[in-house]
């Protein structure tokens, strides 16, 4: 469960780019993360994993405090970060190694998920070569295998379908259900309002650094006189574009 609680964070003097932000991801829910390009998606969820340290409010991930007890509660969760463009040195199993060390993966534990997760995103023959080969998606499944080797409660993911093929988006589809219906969460951010209609058991939308809807799609609908989730999209964000991938 992750739990934010008025969250705030200016980067310039004036300009909020999340602004009293609350809300919760419950455990077995997928919680989908929208909002136009700079609504402060990426600020938000950088600021769920510690990264960026908020102005003011609070963040629990299961129940344990981001800035209090970062450690612990890093240990909480798995995080795709919008750009998977790192390491690029390293091959793909030194990567995945290194990131299992650091999360005190056992190797018998670690050598079986790399296998099953290497197979199931079809890179597993591509894991001896340097990351920095890879294309963007390769990179993305890299990225991804790694957050779930040390079988985090939380899935924190933003824009984790861009760049992804159409086998692959569907497999990490599959295992965000699969993940949710075993009583994790999930939380993601992206562009695409027909995946968090078909996906998300709630959805969040934000804009210019405020929550302006949470709630279930069926929630919208009433809310919005029967609108499709991209005619109430629009109509909330004051006519920002929803981008397609
Ligand atoms: N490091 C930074 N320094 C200054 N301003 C920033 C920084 N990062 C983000 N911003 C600003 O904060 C606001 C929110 O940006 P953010 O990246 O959180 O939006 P987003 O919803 O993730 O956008 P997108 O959909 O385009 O990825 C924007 O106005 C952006 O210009």
């Amino acid at each position: 469960m992750i739990e934010l609680y008025n969250l705030t964070k200016s980067y310039a003097a004036g300009v909020k780019a999340v602004d009293d932000l609350s809300m919760t991801v419950q455990n077995g829910e997928i919680f989908g993360f929208l909002g136009p390009n700079g609504a402060g998606k990426t600020t938000t969820i950088k600021m769920i994993t510690g990264i960026t340290r908020p102005d003011s409010g609070t963040v629990l991930i299961d129940k344990i405090d981001i800035q209090r007890e970062p450690l612990r509660a890093k240990r909480q969760f798995g995080y795709v970060p919008d750009s998977p463009d790192m390491f690029l040195r390293l091959k793909g199993l030194e990567y995945l190694n290194f990131i299992g060390d650091v999360y005190g993966v056992p190797a018998d534990v670690r050598k079986t998920r790399i296998r099953e997760l290497g197979e199931r995103f079809e890179i597993y023959d591509k894991l001896g070569d340097q990351m920095q080969t890879y294309s963007h998606g390769m990179r993305q499944k890299a990225v991804l295998i790694g957050v779930l080797l040390h079988e985090p409660s939380n899935w924190i993911l933003d824009e984790p379908m861009t760049g992804l093929d159409p086998k692959s988006a569907f497999i990490l589809k599959q295992m965000m259900r699969e993940h949710a219906q075993k009583g994790y969460s999930v939380i993601f951010s992206t562009h695409v309002l027909e995946v968090a209609e078909k996906l998300c058991d709630r959805v969040g939308i934000i804009n210019k650094g405020k929550l302006v809807m949470s709630g279930t799609y069926d929630e919208i609908k009433e809310k919005s006189n029967d609108a499709s989730l991209e005619e109430f999209f629009l109509s909330i964000t004051e006519g920002g574009e929803p981008a397609h991938e």
